[in-house]
């Protein structure tokens, strides 16, 4: 195998032809947008022809604070100019329903690289547009609301891997460990059933390698809600970054391509299907008896077990590596919730999800798990495929919008002490939790993720039986403040700790 040297994301010099490229297409569709008024939320005004762009890229800080100190200037909506695309950001959670949930904003930023590799412009659901991902997205979502009555089972599934993640831990026998390999191949693990149907060993050679590909998009991919990655032009500039990240997605479409071909020479369609691929070729099937294809087909199948593998792995394995390090800072939360957990389900059980209607405490401390260290700093973006608005101001065609959940969860104007570690800001009056206050990290609108019930399984069966059986504390020398790497997801830092088992 080719030796892997990691390299930046978007590298500079990407960016400078980008900017090249750009300046000769922003000039002619300035030209061509004079004599069109629309009235734009407030932000900076950045360079002519270039817009913001550069207070983007010269700076040694993160996008995110960059965003953050106009949002403090401008307010709930701002929007500014990155070359050719009008960016907007919203920083108002009932002003994120409303835009997200509007018909005209349902469209993506198209990815380049899914039309190398698979010579189409617009398959699956997470990157596609118009009835491709209509129809997509609505058949995933049947697959998964079907999970738990027949088919596939969520809770079945994720309770395997989290038995299978205790013996892990057992095995540390209360030395330092990092948590996040065992939670990223747990992860892993059920994503890879739910899309395969094989239970993998964490030895198997196979998924070895499609865990090291994974990670390696993961690394190379950037931001999943980055805003410089949102601006199509950026998006198409070729780059070495970008060429090895073709190359490791290609082998994640291999992995996914030998498992199509063994599900057709094994495919019998009488058969309750017990995966995703299985159940999209009973979809074919039936689609081809009654002559009606629509886009059921083997590359849009591909695209989309794709999209569940990448949608699925790294989000949820970040929010419950970051939980993991949050309750080892914090002990007495540890232990609100251990008891809890011996009063609602004992010690002998295992947690089941319906648990979490009478443990207010756990759900509590979850929520403020995944404020205090957001898996994005912002909502994958989206593109407006009509005119439209926000509030009193325009949103033009084509323009791309995301939501700022770096600012909605961690700000002080909108959380006492944001900062603190506190559970009970989730509770209400009479000690229930209240589901209206939890932070948005699904996203709103009509793209809100579609494996919300199945990361919501994992992070509360994952968390209450670490906690039913450990006690956790950070390794010596590990940070309170733990820096994260801003990747797919904000990843946390390597991190250490030692998990005690309770007798
Ligand atoms: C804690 C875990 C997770 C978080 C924080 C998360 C967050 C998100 C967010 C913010 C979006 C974008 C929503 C938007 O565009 O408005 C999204 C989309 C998506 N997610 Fe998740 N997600 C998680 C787990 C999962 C899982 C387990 C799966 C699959 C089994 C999944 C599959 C997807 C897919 C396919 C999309 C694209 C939907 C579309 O474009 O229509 N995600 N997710």
């Amino acid at each position: 195998m080719e030796e892997y040297k990691p390299a930046a994301s978007y590298s500079f010099s990407s960016y400078i032809l980008a900017v090249t490229l750009a300046t000769v297409l922003v000039y002619f569709i300035y030209r061509r947008g004079q004599g069109r008024k629309f009235h734009y939320p407030p932000g900076p005004k950045g360079l002519p022809l270039f817009g913001s762009f550069f207070s983007l890229i010269f700076t040694k800080r993160q996008e995110y604070e960059v965003v953050n100190d106009w949002t403090n200037k401008y307010g709930d909506v701002i929007s500014f100019k990155l070359l050719n695309t009008r960016v907007y950001v919203l920083n108002n959670v009932q002003m994120s329903h409303d835009v997200m949930g509007s018909l005209s904003m349902m469209g993506r930023v198209p990815v380049p690289i899914i039309k190398t590799l698979t010579g189409r412009e617009n398959p699956g659901v997470a990157f596609s547009n118009g009835d491709v991902w209509k129809e997509q997205r609505r058949f995933l979502l049947s697959v998964f609301k079907r999970a738990d009555a027949k088919g596939i089972r969520f809770e079945e599934i994720v309770g395997a891997q989290a038995e299978r993640m205790l013996t892990e831990i057992e095995k540390t026998k209360s030395a330092r460990f990092d948590p996040q390999p065992i939670i990223n191949i747990s992860i892993g693990s059920i994503i890879t059933k739910i899309v395969s149907g094989i239970t993998y060993e964490f030895d198997d050679d196979d998924f070895h390698r499609l865990v090291t590909h994974s990670n390696r998009v993961f690394d190379l991919l950037g931001p999943a809600g980055g805003i410089l990655s949102s601006v199509p032009i950026l998006a198409a500039v070729p780059s070495p970054a970008k060429r090895q990240l073709t190359k490791e997605w290609d082998t994640m479409y291999d992995f996914i391509k030998k498992n199509i071909a063994s599900h057709k020479s094994e495919f019998n369609p009488n058969q309750e299907a017990a995966d995703y691929i299985e159940s999209y070729l009973h979809e074919i099937a039936k689609r081809t008896t009654e002559n009606n294809k629509g886009s059921f087909d083997e590359i849009n199948l591909l695209e989309c077990s794709f999209d569940v593998l990448l949608g699925g792995w790294e989000t949820s394995a970040t929010t419950i590596s970051w939980s993991l390090h949050t309750l080892a800072c914090y002990p007495e939360a540890q232990n609100r919730v251990r008891q809890e957990i011996f009063d609602v389900i004992g010690q002998e059980r295992d947690p089941r999800f319906s648990d979490r209607h009478q443990m207010p405490i756990a759900m509590s401390t979850i929520a403020e798990c995944t404020r205090l260290r957001p898996a994005f700093d912002f909502h994958l973006p989206h593109v407006a495929e009509q005119d439209c608005q926000v509030g009193e101001y325009d949103i033009p065609k084509g323009s791309v919008v995301t939501t700022n959940m770096s600012h909605l969860f961690l700000s002080p104007t909108l959380w006492e002490e944001p900062l603190e570690f506190r559970p009970d800001r989730f509770l209400n009056e009479d000690g229930q939790f209240d589901r209206k206050r939890e932070p948005i990290i699904f996203g709103t609108g009509r793209r809100v993720c579609p494996g919300e019930q199945l990361a919501r399984t994992e992070i509360f069966l994952f968390i209450t039986s670490i906690l039913q059986r450990f006690t956790l504390s950070l390794a010596e020398g590990v940070p309170k403040d733990l820096p994260c790497y801003h990747r797919f997801t904000n990843r946390p830092d390597p991190y250490q700790i030692h998990a005690e088992k309770i007798v």
